[in-house]
Order: C-alpha cells, then structure tokens, then sequence
C-alpha cells in the first residue's frame, strides 16, 4: 500500500474497508457539523440541537435521514472555505406514534440555521416527499433567516418553500414549531402551515427586529416584547400554543398529531370504543349548569369536558381571543374539533379575533375529516368603533363562511344565548349544521330582554308619569318579551333546532349523532376556489 492510498483519516479508500471506514467518518463529521463550542452556547441558551429535536419527536430509531452529505456550493466571503455537511438542516422522515411523518430541523450551531440554496433545497425535497407519500410535515424553525452570502438564491428557495406550504395546505397537515429566531419573510412558512407552537423566552418570530424599528419608527422594543411567544400566543394570534419548553412543546405536536388524519384523503386515527348511553352522575351535572340569571357566566370548559372522552381537550390558541374556545377531542374514540363561546369572557360576545381564530379552526377540521361540534353562547358581536374600524364586517364574515363551506359533520348546542346575526354565525342550521341542538335554557332571538324592549316600547316608557310607572312598566315589558321569544321553542316549531334536550342528555345526544353522521357525505357546487373575505 503506497502512501496516498492512506487518505488523511488513517485508512485506504480503495478497499472496501476503507470505504465502509471513509463513510462512517462522514457520517460522524455530518452529526457533528456544528462546532462544539455552537452546541454549548446552543445548550446554555436552553435550547436543544437540530438532532435532539429530531430524537425527540420521532419514534425511537424511526428517523431516516435524506441529504446528509449535501453541502452548499457558495465561493462568495470565503465560504468556500467552510462546506459543512447538511447544510445547516437535518431532513428525512420516521413515525411519530407508529405513523409516518416528515421532519426539516434547522440548525442554529450551523451559520446561525441561516437558509442558503441547498439548506432549501433539503427542505423542498422533503417537503415534496411528504406531499407525495401524503403524510404530516414538522418543521423546526431555528434560523437566522436567508443566508446572507447566498443572496437572492437565498430569497428564491424562501419562495420554493412558501408555494410547497401553500399546495401542501389542506392536503397534509403542517406544523411547525418555532425554537429559536424566525426572522424577516422567513415567518411566512410557517404562518401558512396549520399550526405554529412557541416556546416561552427562546423563540422570536418578526418580520423586522428590534434595531429596525427602533431606526424607522423610533420605538423601543425588546425581543421578547416584540416576538416572543407570549406576544404570538396572546396579542397577535400567528402561534397556537406556548410550551415551557421544548419538550412540552413537541408533546404538544405529537398530541396535535394524534387528532389530524395523515392527509386529506385518509380518516383521522381512531380508538374506537363505545361509549355508555346510559345517563351518569357526570352528565347530570350538566343539570345545574346555567345561573338562572342570564348575566351570570359559567366556564364553557366543562360542558366542553363533559362531552369528550374521559374529559380530555386539546385546547389551540388558548391565549389568544379567549371568548372563544376551540381545541380537539375526542368521543368515542374518534377526533372532534370544539368551538365554543365562553361566557367568561367579554360575555361570549363574537370579536374579530374570535372570528378569525374560529374561522381559521373550522376550516382546519373540514380539511382534515374532523367533525365540529359547537357550543353557543353567545349575546352579540361585540360593539365598538375599534372593531368597526378594524373591519369585523369584513373578518367576522370569514367565520361565516367557514361554517357554509364545511362539509364534515356539524352538530350544535345552544346552551343559553344565540342572539341575532351571532345565531347565525355560530353553526346555525341556516348555514348547513346536521344536528342542532338546544337547552331549555337556550334564548334564540334577535337581542336580549332590555335591547329589544328599549326599541319596540320606547314612546310607552317615556310616557310613564313617573319613574316607578316606568320600572314597572319595563318590569312587565321584559317579562313579556322573555316569556314569548327568548326560549328555544320558537326555533324548534320552525325546525331550526332539532331537539330541545335536558343538558344532561347533551353527551348522549352527541354520541349518537356522531355515529348517525359518520358516513356524512356532501357536496358543494364545483369551482376553481371560493373567495373567502381576507
Ligand atoms: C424570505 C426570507 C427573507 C429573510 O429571511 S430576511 C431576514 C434575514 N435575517 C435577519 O435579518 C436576521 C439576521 N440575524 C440576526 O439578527 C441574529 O443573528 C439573530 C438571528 C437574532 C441571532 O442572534 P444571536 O443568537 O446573537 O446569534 P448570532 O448573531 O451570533 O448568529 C449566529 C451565527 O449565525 C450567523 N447568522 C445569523 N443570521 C445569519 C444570516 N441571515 N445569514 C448568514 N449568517 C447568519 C451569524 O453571523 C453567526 O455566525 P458566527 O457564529 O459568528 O460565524
């Protein structure tokens, strides 16, 4: 064996051997490809590594990796001179829960996870791959954002994976969580995706940071302030949930999973059981729920846990417009996706961001074969110049339109207030719901008692000769108005509720009309695409 025969590693490439040898030292280089000292301050900083994350995600030794060896090919600033394996991104598929998904894990130790030609590319490639074999894609955002160096091919590959995020929605779920700085159009990935999951204190989302905004407009923001997860979880609404860390986190996307079939054409994952028709102590409970005062607010939560399974909900966007409830379940065994009016909250009153986070959720279970049970509650849209301003014409219209278009089964409980166009919007029987249902509590009319009595009697009340006639009046006005239209039985003689039932009865019903709707099929006219109001 001559001299160069023996490669700089100690071992002959032209044997077999030291070819076998040659790739297991690459394959060491290519999990090592950050330096140990970016995977210390990576680990300081609270953060794991792009490969960490991957472990933890997948199933244990299920993780295919695609494109190891691919490395960019960029001269510009000397980086010729530094070719890491990977590219600075960890791609390939595995299962998560014995079903296959596929994965894209930036990495912060490799030029700050900064996206450059061939980082896109890996990410195209897999994001191709999982739109193909029609499974999940989780992507793991930790970057500087485009490569700098790698200039507009930078840019353009940002575009490739922008247009793949938009063919891919609706047809494979999309999640993407958010572990580190997700900076300037970078965002907009995974704002398409259906998901978006934050870590609290280590993760940043902005489309400009704080020095330029400091620079253009003069204020002065911090990071956290400005993009953490608490600001995209509470104010902003662009992520779904806030994780401790990252392992919660990824719990949290795995949980998502569980509920999210592997692709449009196939059925959300199912445990099926049957459930006990017989009426329970728990149900029961449900009985005494409703304050007789109409003004006084109960937790949405517990009819919500009274349903589902073992009361198990997976609430999305808990932070953010909490005078709506959305999240998933299950009954008997099979996924359901829940929104409901909480009356803790600004009264249960419809708002834009209640609206559009509805919206965004309705559509997300109709693309996905998920039913959506609804629970109303709800007094109005919630008055204000603000929300004029702001266009709830125009947004709260979306949640409208998500109801009309969905095609999954749809059942609704009015459990006390549907009050004007807000009846409607909540999975109103007129907008296409299967199955309406209502309390004997339920008031379904077109406002409340004093609203309504202010406008048909205000020349009566202001002829009152004093103000006890007046109050009395009123008292007698109310009264009347109550005991004739806030009931559900105006709306059931027309068959606009199916049934008026004992709250007691709401699982049971629900049960039933799940399993009646399972093989729900329903059509809308053919056409290019809707135009929802954006
Ligand atoms: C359509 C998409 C368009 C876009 O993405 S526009 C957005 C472009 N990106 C940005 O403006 C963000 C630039 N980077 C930053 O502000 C900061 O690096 C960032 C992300 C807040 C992280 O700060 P730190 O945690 O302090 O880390 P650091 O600055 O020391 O960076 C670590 C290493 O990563 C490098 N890096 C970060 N962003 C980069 C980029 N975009 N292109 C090329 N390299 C980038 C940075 O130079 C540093 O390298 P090194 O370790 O010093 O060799």
């Amino acid at each position: 064996m001559s001299e160069t025969d023996v490669n700089v590693n100690g071992f002959d490439i032209h044997t077999t051997a030291g070819k076998l040898a040659d790739l297991q030292r690459r394959i060491e280089e290519a999990t090592h490809a950050g330096s140990a000292r970016a995977v210390e301050k990576q680990h300081a900083k609270g953060k794991l590594t792009a490969r960490e994350r991957v472990d933890l995600l997948l199933d244990e030794g299920s993780f295919v990796e695609l494109d190891e060896f691919a490395r960019h090919r960029s001269t510009n600033f000397g980086m010729d001179a530094n070719r890491p394996y990977g590219d600075g991104v960890v791609t390939g598929y595995g299962t998560v829960d014995g079903r296959p998904v596929a994965v894209f894990s930036q990495d912060f130790t490799v030029f700050g996870g900064a996206l450059g030609e061939v980082f896109g590319q890996k990410i195209v490639k897999v994001m191709d791959f999982a739109l193909k074999t029609g499974c999940p894609v989780i992507g793991i955002n930790d970057s500087g954002g485009a490569r700098i160096q790698e200039g507009v091919a930078s840019l353009g590959m940002y575009g490739e994976i922008f247009r793949r995020n938009t063919h891919a929605s609706g047809v494979i779920p999309q999640i993407s969580l958010i572990v580190g700085p997700c900076a300037g159009g970078a965002v907009y990935s995974p704002a398409i995706t259906d998901f978006t999951v934050m870590v609290d204190q280590t993760s940043h989302m902005f489309i400009t940071g704080p020095d330029v905004i400091k620079t253009v407009t003069g204020e002065d923001v911090g990071f956290e302030e400005l993009g953490g997860a608490r600001t995209h979880n509470a104010t902003s609404g662009v992520a779904h949930h806030m994780a401790g860390d990252e392992k919660d986190a990824i719990e949290y996307v795995k949980a998502l999973l569980s509920y999210l079939p592997s692709n449009n054409l196939s059925e959300p994952p199912a445990f099926p059981e049957e459930a006990d028709t017989e009426l329970t102590d728990a149900d029961r409970e449900l009985d005494a729920l409703i304050p007789d005062s109409a003004n006084q607010p109960y937790d949405m939560h517990t009819v919500i846990e009274h349903v589902l399974d073992d009361g198990e909900f997976l609430e999305t966007q808990a932070l953010f417009a909490p005078n709506i409830v959305t999240g998933f379940g299950r009954v008997e065994g099979r996924p359901v996706g829940v929104v409901a009016n909480q009356p803790m909250q600004f009264a249960g009153c419809l708002d834009i961001a209640a609206s559009e986070k509805a919206a965004r959720f309705v559509r997300t279970c109709d693309a996905f074969n998920v039913p959506v049970l609804t629970f109303v509650d709800v007094p109005g849209f919630l008055p204000g110049t603000d929300q004029e301003y702001n266009g709830i014409i125009r947004r709260g219209a979306k949640l409208i339109y998500a109801y009309a278009e969905a095609t999954v089964p749809l059942i609704t409980v009015i459990t006390r207030k549907a009050f004007g166009g807000a009846y409607d919007v909540m999975g109103s029987k007129h907008l296409g719901a299967d199955l309406n249902l209502a309390w004997p509590t339920a008031q379904i009319a077109v406002m409340g008692a004093q609203g309504a009595v202010n406008i048909l009697h205000r020349r009566s009340l202001a002829a009152a000769t004093s103000p006890e006639e007046q109050e009395a009046l009123r008292a007698e006005l109310l009264a009347e108005y109550e005991d004739t239209l806030l009931n559900p039985y105006v709306a059931a003689e027309r068959g606009y509720v199916d049934a008026v039932i004992m709250p007691s009865d709401t699982r049971r019903h629900i049960v039933r009309g799940l399993r009646a709707l399972r093989d729900k099929r329903e059509a809308l006219p053919p056409k290019k695409h809707g135009n929802i109001p954006l």
